[in-house]
């Protein structure tokens, strides 16, 4: 398609809308035409499309296969006129690269062989080169092409929600090994948050190298942390990854489960957008997010709720959303797997109409 596209005369229309786009305006601040709307999981085991695509291929797999990658990251895209495309991979997905021995299991998610608990563990850790992850960088220019005047959103797990998974060794509710390794050994804990960072930085490099016009930094279980341990422990972290994103010119968005006290921490990280859960009223969100835009915050079990009753939601999200600089709506979590995509695409045109400017 890159090819085709080189031999037309309007070569630099495509990059005009791109940057006209309603999620680029918005996550910079500027008026968009419509509220622009994507649901965080939007591909994935939702859609029937995906579930076949998979059939027979493991999580990680699909992950490294770049026509796999490319057409998951469609599938949503073409379903639901969606105003971004999130880049099909996991948070785990870089580490993978680098050779640590880890797993994504059905129904459970990122498992590791070998947890990570001493300075000699974080040390066997290798950093990432776009070597690593050639597949992605060919995935990324494909996409880009495809989608033309829809911005790609790139992604990279943040420091704490990563280092979970390597600590606990797989999915925890109460980050319990991960916390005595912040609270009762603080080099290992450094050394390990400073590892990740530079895999997250350099994962995300690689993607915007390739035209990601946008990142998300996924902290999903920063909100198990006090504000206070936050700011010592992870923040620093956290921020030097958005440091090093904000080199690259792309709008960062700075999202979070269950972080209502955190947010003007996540966004004086060096967020541009600050992502908001459905458990904080999006006008508290506004405030609290400190002249960032914001991105949320519809509960993801809305879409279970009559399509009436779900739209009449999204209205008084939309409407809270016109007070901040900038709203780009969301669910306030993944898209749930039981979730109809019926729903969704009713959802998406319910946004763009009642957002018309
Ligand atoms: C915490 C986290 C993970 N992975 C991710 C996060 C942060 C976002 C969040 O808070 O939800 C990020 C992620 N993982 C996946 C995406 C794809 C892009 C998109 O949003 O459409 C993204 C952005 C695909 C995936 N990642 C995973 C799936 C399901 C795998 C499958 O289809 O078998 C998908 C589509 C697996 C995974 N990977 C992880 C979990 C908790 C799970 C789910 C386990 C399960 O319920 O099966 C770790």
């Amino acid at each position: 398609m890159s090819d085709d596209a080189a031999t037309q005369p309007n070569l630099a229309e495509p990059h005009d809308a791109l940057a006209d786009s309603p999620f680029l305006r918005a996550a910079r601040g500027l008026e968009p035409a419509h509220t622009p709307v994507w649901f965080m999981r939007q591909a994935g085991r939702s859609l029937p499309e995906y579930r076949a695509l998979r059939e027979g291929i493991g999580m990680l797999e699909s992950c490294m296969r770049a026509d796999l990658v490319t057409e998951i990251t469609l599938q949503p895209v073409r379903r639901y006129g969606v105003d971004a495309a999130i880049f099909f991979s996991d948070i785990v997905l870089p580490l993978k690269a680098v050779g640590v021995d880890l797993d994504i299991v059905a129904g459970v998610g990122p498992v590791v062989a070998r947890p990570v608990r001493t300075l000699a563990d974080v040390e066997a850790i290798e950093d990432l080169t776009p070597d690593h992850v050639p597949f992605i960088t060919q995935a990324v220019r494909e996409l880009v092409s495809e989608l033309g005047a829809t911005p790609l959103i790139g992604f990279a797990g943040a420091p704490f929600t990563v280092a979970s998974y390597l600590v606990e060794g797989g999915p925890s509710k109460e980050h319990a090994k991960t916390k005595a390794m912040m609270f009762g050994a603080p080099d290992v804990w450094d050394a390990l948050m400073r590892k990740i960072a530079g895999i997250a930085a350099a994962y995300l490099e690689v993607q915007v190298a390739a035209g990601a016009s946008a990142v998300q930094l996924f902290d999903s279980w920063a909100g198990a942390l006090s504000p206070a341990d936050y700011e010592k422990y992870v923040m620093p972290h956290s921020a030097g990854v958005l440091a090093r994103a904000g080199e690259l010119g792309v709008p960062r968005i700075h999202f979070g489960v269950g972080t209502g006290e955190l947010l003007g921490h996540m966004a004086r990280a060096g967020a541009d957008v600050v992502g908001v859960d459905w458990r904080v009223p999006l006008s508290d969100g506004i405030a609290r997010a400190e002249g960032r835009v914001v991105q949320g915050n519809l509960d993801p079990t809305l879409v279970f709720a009559p399509t009436e009753v779900m739209t009449a939601r999204a209205a008084e999200i939309l409407d809270a959303g016109r007070a901040a600089p900038g709203h780009i709506f969301n669910l306030g979590h993944g898209v749930i797997p039981s979730t109809d995509p019926d729903q969704l695409h009713r959802l998406t045109d319910f946004v763009h109409e009642h957002s018309a400017r």
